[in-house]
């Protein structure tokens, strides 16, 4: 496995006392293990897991040519171009069977859509575009163009071409597809084991009672919540002291259990920081300070016991730069763990609805309220930005970032929004 130092080497610009957004990002790309082992799964279960070969189609989707409209089957060649075109019945095509008997010159065959198109036809024209009686059928000129509206056999999946390709994220459309192929099972990844847990003497647990000067750990739950949507196995190591033999048994215990850890608190410069120290004396970890906002402090690397090794993530403590941090760096290093293939989240642009102060040299994150009013989208910031207020990331819509060279933005400007909602 590569060392911090040597990852350190090939980032240009690495400087962990202020270390740009996308030097992190590339220094952990190129750090973390990506998953390997492989198991089979029923395709309902398959949702939201990674796909662990290339899926090669073994039949042509659709099967036959057939028609996507209900209507008359005819053979493109023998539409007049400037005057209706009469054709007798010849007979009826219903989805699932195949038209039975030739069809010959001045015949049409009435279909349905699904029907396999009969022999030698090529074209459908809708019956609404149409008049017909029992036996002839009356379409007026132009109406359609030879080879409309025919479903090509293989147009959706053709045999022996990829159909899905490995390290995809499997979505609704995925398993349909893979039914469409008649698969049942599915290779996967096994899925990604994250463990977790929070420092700090003044953390209170939930049913525990709030002594002077105590907080409860709230950023566990954030966590929780971010963890659980991005599909990976969960361990919940709780609240851990801020002492050293504490803290040493919940590494050990992560370390030799998951793939990755996640902590909160103690990365700072304060005086009860011992998380910072365990983590240097357990594992090998580069402490950072990033150009960013909210998010400064960030402790990155792996840690080690019993032979067994975990990619470790330590988070700054304030609940919003934990969130923050999470979107920022580790989203994306646990899919490319879990081995998938992350595309960069799209952006919207909206006009701030207000003037912005932005010092140039940092990435800033700035809660929104994106919306859209008379066709034009806007955002808006959600009061306070300070790191310690979880409200302004409750009622955000969407992240406002502005970029590590912007400066002050003037109301009405647009400026980059990372939406939180996605459709599927
Ligand atoms: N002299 C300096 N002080 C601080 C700096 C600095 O650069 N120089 N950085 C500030 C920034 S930015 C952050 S963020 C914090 C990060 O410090 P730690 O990671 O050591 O975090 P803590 O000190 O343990 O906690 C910070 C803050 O967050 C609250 N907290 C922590 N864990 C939880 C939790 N699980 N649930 C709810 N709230 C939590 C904690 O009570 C503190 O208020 O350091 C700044 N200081
Ligand atoms: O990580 Mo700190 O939140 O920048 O306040």
């Amino acid at each position: 496995m590569t060392s911090i130092e040597q990852i350190a080497s090939c980032v240009n610009g690495y400087d962990p006392n202020a270390l740009p957004v996308e030097k992190a990002q590339e220094f952990i790309r190129r750090f973390v293990p990506r998953i390997t082992a492989v198991e089979k799964l029923a395709l309902r279960a398959a949702l939201g897991r990674v796909l662990a070969a290339d899926i090669i189609s073994p039949i042509d989707v659709p099967s036959h040519d057939n028609s996507a409209m209900d209507g008359y089957a005819l053979r493109g060649s023998e539409l007049s171009p400037d005057r209706p075109t009469r054709l007798h019945i010849a007979g009826t095509g219903l989805a699932g069977q195949q038209f039975q008997g030739p069809v010959t010159a001045g015949q049409c065959v009435r279909i349905m859509t699904g029907a396999v198109m009969p022999e030698g036809l090529d074209t459908v024209v809708p019956q609404e575009f149409c008049q017909a009686d029992a036996e002839i059928v009356t379409i007026p000129a132009g109406a359609v163009q030879p080879g409309d509206n025919r479903r090509l056999r293989g147009e959706d999946l053709a045999r022996g071409q990829p159909a899905l390709t490995a390290g995809k994220i499997l979505r609704p459309a995925d398993l349909g597809l893979l039914a469409s192929l008649g698969q049942a099972e599915v290779p996967v990844l096994r899925r990604l084991r994250v463990a977790f847990f929070s420092t700090g003497d003044e953390l209170r647990s939930i049913g525990e009672t709030l002594d002077a000067g105590c907080v409860y750990d709230s950023n566990r739950y954030t966590l929780h919540g971010m963890l659980q949507r991005l599909g990976v196995d969960l361990l919940d190591l709780g609240v851990v002291r801020d002492n050293p033999q504490d803290l040493e048994a919940a590494f050990r215990q992560a370390a030799e259990s998951a793939d990755a850890i996640i902590t909160s608190g103690g990365v700072s410069v304060g005086e009860a920081d011992f998380t910072k120290q365990m983590m240097a004396r357990l594992g090998e970890v580069a402490f950072w300070r990033i150009a960013m906002r909210p998010g400064r402090p960030m402790a990155f690397g792996r840690i080690e016991s019993n032979g067994r090794q975990a990619v470790l993530f330590g988070l700054p403590g304030n609940p919003v730069a934990v969130m923050i941090t999470f979107y920022a760096f580790v989203r994306e290093a646990l899919l490319t763990m879990a081995g998938a293939t992350p595309q960069p989240l799209p952006m919207l642009r909206a006009h701030a609805e207000q003037a912005l102060r932005k010092k140039p040299g940092r990435t800033e994150y700035q809660r929104g309220i994106v919306r859209q009013i008379d066709g034009r989208w806007q955002v808006g910031i959600t009061g306070s930005q300070g790191s310690g207020i979880l409200s302004s990331m409750s009622q955000a819509n969407g992240l406002v970032v502005l970029h590590h060279n912007q400066g002050d933005v003037a109301e009405g400007e647009l400026v980059d929004v990372l939406p939180f909602e996605g459709l599927i």
